[in-house]
């Protein structure tokens, strides 16, 4: 086993990784007003993306997930531009691009292009689908060469419609011709970077495979950049090179697809994918731990102190609902914001568990998953402490002490669960 090394800075060239950089986001920040009364005043805000850092490469494709109202969508629509951010700037191929205005955006607008959720209410009615993917010629002023029908009727094969239908309207299609028909006009302009904001929730369960192969084959085809938006991660796991996980406005954990998968950090991401059944031929018969989250995520007009998690963790210590973890490359190309993460040394591991939290969420997982997290923080530290004692002898002292103090950390934290769980 070797032992991660820590790294103390955030977001840095290096975790980046080996691709160039097609966007970057840093401290990207989107506050709705919310006004009262008969001035309009401002009486607060809701925080829907609360300061988010991270960066997209070309030719991979970025998975985003988290509950419904943690400020996916509205990431989505600050990095195509459509909505303007409160703080933080967009970097599109090394360009700042945060605020530039409606004309100044135009050629931007054909390398970046969105899909939307819902197939049905984002097609014009009125309009027929050679009119809709054709619109981006139009609205551009581009005009392709063999001329728009021609080019529309190509797009239309590419994503497997018949071109002949290039006459009819929305409502003759089924939901996954729609989308077809959305992702034709999203391509129509042969953009660099696709977000797709829950490409395929609203679609049947057999016809979502297809369009995410789609998706793929698209991208291996055409060299696209993708970010995918979902709720949760039976989706973007099978299209994602890496993920970032998103709790009430912000980033909690941003991950390659196999660390992510192979050893989660932050419980957030734990209990999301506790979530998702794997169809593992070999994992039948083996009893699968669900970590259930105790209510709704809490409000973002006023999110919880410290770690925006620390409501429903059943880690949660003092610190956490005092300081706000940073987002940190505890791993090489694995960042997380936890203090205490899974799969790795305890950040904190003399502080003490807010009891009445962690009970209330250890009720609801599973002693199995809590014996585990408390089995894989102690076995890395101690493994952390073997390799320090054998390095440095100093440096010994502090990680062994680091290693009896998280057990003595982790001792109560277990009982008070246990007794939660008995109650
Ligand atoms: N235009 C708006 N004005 C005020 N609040 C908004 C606006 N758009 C979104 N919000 C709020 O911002 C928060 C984040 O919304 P957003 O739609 O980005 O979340 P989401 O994770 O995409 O959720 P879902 O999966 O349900 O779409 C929510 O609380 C939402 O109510």
């Amino acid at each position: 086993m070797s032992i991660p090394k820590q790294a103390g800075s955030t977001l840095t060239e290096d975790s980046a990784g080996d691709g160039e950089v097609l966007l970057r986001v840093s401290g990207l920040k989107k506050h709705f007003p919310i006004r009262k009364g008969l001035l309009q005043r401002q009486t607060g805000a809701v925080r829907a993306v609360d300061g988010i850092d991270f960066e997209v490469r070309k030719g991979e494709t970025l998975g985003v997930v988290g509950e419904s109202g943690c400020g996916k969508s509205t990431m989505g629509r600050l990095i195509t531009r459509l909505l303007e951010p409160t703080g933080g700037t967009v970097e599109f191929e090394g360009r700042d691009i945060t605020h530039l205005g409606v004309g100044q955006m135009r050629p931007m607008r054909r390398d970046v292009q969105m899909i939307f959720q819902d197939p049905y209410s984002s097609l014009n009615p009125r309009h027929t689908i050679g009119t809709i993917v054709g619109a981006p010629f139009k609205l551009q002023g581009v005009q392709p060469e063999g001329g728009v029908k021609k080019e529309v009727q190509r797009l239309l094969s590419v994503v497997g419609l018949n071109p002949e239908h290039y006459n009819r309207y929305p409502h003759e299609f089924s939901g996954g011709q729609r989308q077809r028909i959305g992702i034709a006009r999203a391509l129509a302009l042969n953009p660099k970077l696709v977000v797709a904001d829950e490409p395929v929730s609203a679609l049947d369960v057999s016809i979502q495979a297809q369009v995410v192969n789609l998706l793929d084959d698209l991208q291996e085809e055409l060299g696209l950049t993708y970010v995918i938006i979902a709720h949760d991660l039976s989706v973007v796991r099978h299209v994602s090179d890496r993920i970032a996980v998103m709790y009430l406005g912000k980033i909690v954990e941003l991950a390659d697809r196999e660390s992510l998968y192979t050893a989660p950090m932050h419980p957030y991401t734990k209990a999301l994918m506790s979530a998702v059944p794997i169809p593992d031929p070999k994992r039948r018969g083996v009893k699968s731990e669900r970590i259930l989250l105790r209510g709704d995520v809490p409000s973002p007009i006023a999110p919880p102190s410290g770690c925006r998690f620390h409501t429903r963790c059943w880690k949660a210590t003092e610190v956490c609902r005092t300081t706000e973890p940073p987002l940190l490359e505890l791993k090489p190309g694995q960042r997380v914001a936890c203090h205490h993460p899974e799969n790795f040394q305890d950040q904190q591991p003399q502080d003490t568990v807010l009891l009445s939290v962690a009970k209330e969420a250890a009720e609801l997982v599973a002693d199995e998953v809590l014996a585990e997290s408390a089995e894989t923080s102690a076995a890395v530290a101690a493994v952390a402490a073997e390799v320090s004692e054998a390095a440095e002898a100093p440096v010994a002292e502090d990680a062994s002490e680091a290693a009896a103090a998280e057990d003595d950390a982790e001792a109560p934290a277990s009982e008070d669960v246990t007794d939660g769980d008995n109650k």
